[in-house]
């Protein structure tokens, strides 16, 4: 029987009730602490920013509270799960393409230290709203460097038509968006921002970022006179979902950037003062596992399908992105995997396919289907499609677990529902 942070696979489930989402906390903590130990340098600030998209809920933000890390949020609804466990707001960070004015008012109200402002539009709007603040927020500048990160086109996000930022191609804008913060006095313009994309391999493509972006900061010295002191290069770095995924090991990814951004600066003569990173996926998602029942099976001509409780409603990857998973039947880990099986989930869709063709131990109804690396943009991403209640979400540390989410039930679904 598989355990997860020391607690077996079948309490969890008997306890919990499948879907359920288990993370194991030491390796949520390792991962934090890794984080904070290898992101230093000796000449310049760092900061390392949890992206709380690939999962924010309480229990996961106290936890990096706990290890000092800061926090990207990007909806009212992530600032407001930060609020609500007291996260020091001076280390928050808004982000987000189309932040309403009901959002930005939040982040006024509550303090949020900084504001990545991603278009011209959103920065007249915040220099129109600052005039009634009475402290001083902090502006980052989202811009597109154009580097092609080699990842799933969709995950993509510095090609030069990205909706994310203001593209460097478009300099005349760009320098009117940093002119309007300059005669703000409610707000400071630090520096940039810029993500080249999400589940990144290649070191190479940070280095293409660090270079792409600490040139055009040079360039904003010698011909506008424009002084930056912060450069956020975002997230994006892989986590191992097959044995097919190498990612660069975490200190590696770490020292080469810090390494890397410290040469320029001295290079280049700049004064770059502080650098900052927003991992999600690597921080979460190896932690987390995806507990499920096995239903039925069926053969047809040319598949063996095996039918879990789940599917695409608690984790759309597979369907949006093709991504790859690897399982075990929990309760068999010693049984030979002599049966290729296409694990399907249980929605009203031929796409809801966790798994295409993975060899399994023989299959029968009531077996724990685990599927590993769900713990970024798995329950995130989840919905209530078909109007099946959202998985629980479980955190097991030495042998123990804690329900951090509860699973949603009949009632809930229909909560909000009106009879008019
Ligand atoms: C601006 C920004 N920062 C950080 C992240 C986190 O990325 P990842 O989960 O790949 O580390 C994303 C998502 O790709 C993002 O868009
Ligand atoms: N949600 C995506 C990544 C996008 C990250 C946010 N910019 C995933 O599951 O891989």
């Amino acid at each position: 029987m598989l355990e997860i942070g020391g607690v077996r696979v079948d309490t969890l489930a008997q306890t919990y009730k499948t879907p359920l989402f288990v993370y194991d906390e030491d390796q949520l903590r390792s991962r934090l602490q890794e984080y904070a130990t290898f992101f230093q340098s000796d000449t310049m600030e760092t900061g390392v920013l949890y992206a709380s998209k690939a999962f924010s809920c309480k229990a996961m933000l106290r936890l990096v509270k706990e290890y000092g890390l800061s926090l990207d949020v990007v909806s009212g609804g992530e600032l407001y799960t930060a609020k609500a466990v007291d996260f020091d707001m001076s280390k928050v960070y808004f982000h987000g393409n189309n932040k309403s004015k009901e959002e930005l008012e939040m982040a006024i109200n509550y303090g949020v230290g900084t504001i990545i402002v991603d278009n011209l539009m959103e920065a007249q709007m915040l220099h129109e709203m600052s005039q009634s603040i009475d402290h001083t927020i902090h502006v980052l500048l989202r811009v597109n460097p154009g580097i092609d990160a080699h990842t799933h086109k969709y995950i993509v996000t510095g090609h030069v038509d990205s909706k994310f930022g203001i593209s460097l191609l478009q300099e005349k804008e760009l320098v009117d968006v940093i002119r309007t913060f300059d005669q703000d006095e409610h707000l400071s313009f630090d520096g940039l921002h810029a993500h080249i994309g999400s589940q990144i391999f290649d070191k190479n493509a940070f280095i293409a970022e660090i270079e792409k972006m600490f040139g055009f900061i040079k360039h904003l010295e010698d011909t506008y006179d424009i002084h930056l002191n912060t450069l956020d290069l975002g997230g994006g770095f892989a986590a191992t979902y097959t044995s097919e995924d190498h990612p660069i090991p975490l200190q590696e990814v770490c020292s080469t950037i810090v390494s890397h951004c410290e040469k320029q600066n001295q290079e280049l003569g700049l004064s770059i003062q502080k650098i900052l990173i927003e991992p999600g996926r690597s921080v979460v998602a190896e932690a987390g596992s995806t507990i499920y029942t096995v239903g039925f099976m069926k053969q047809t001509p040319n598949k063996k399908y095996v039918f879990v409780d789940g599917g695409m409603a608690d984790n759309i990857r597979p369907a949006l992105y093709q991504a790859k998973y690897n399982a075990d039947i929990a309760n068999k880990m010693d049984a030979p995997k002599d049966t290729v099986y296409t694990v399907a989930g249980k929605a009203c869709e031929s796409g809801d396919i966790l798994i295409e063709g993975i060899a399994l131990p023989k299959c029968e109804p009531g077996d724990l289907l685990v599927t590993y690396t769900t713990g970024a943009y798995g329950y995130a991403m989840a919905s209530h499609y078909n109007k099946n209640p959202l998985p629980g979400v479980v955190f097991c540390r030495q042998g123990k677990a804690r329900e951090v989410i509860r699973r949603e039930s009949y009632e809930h679904l229909i909560d909000l529902e009106t009879d008019e």
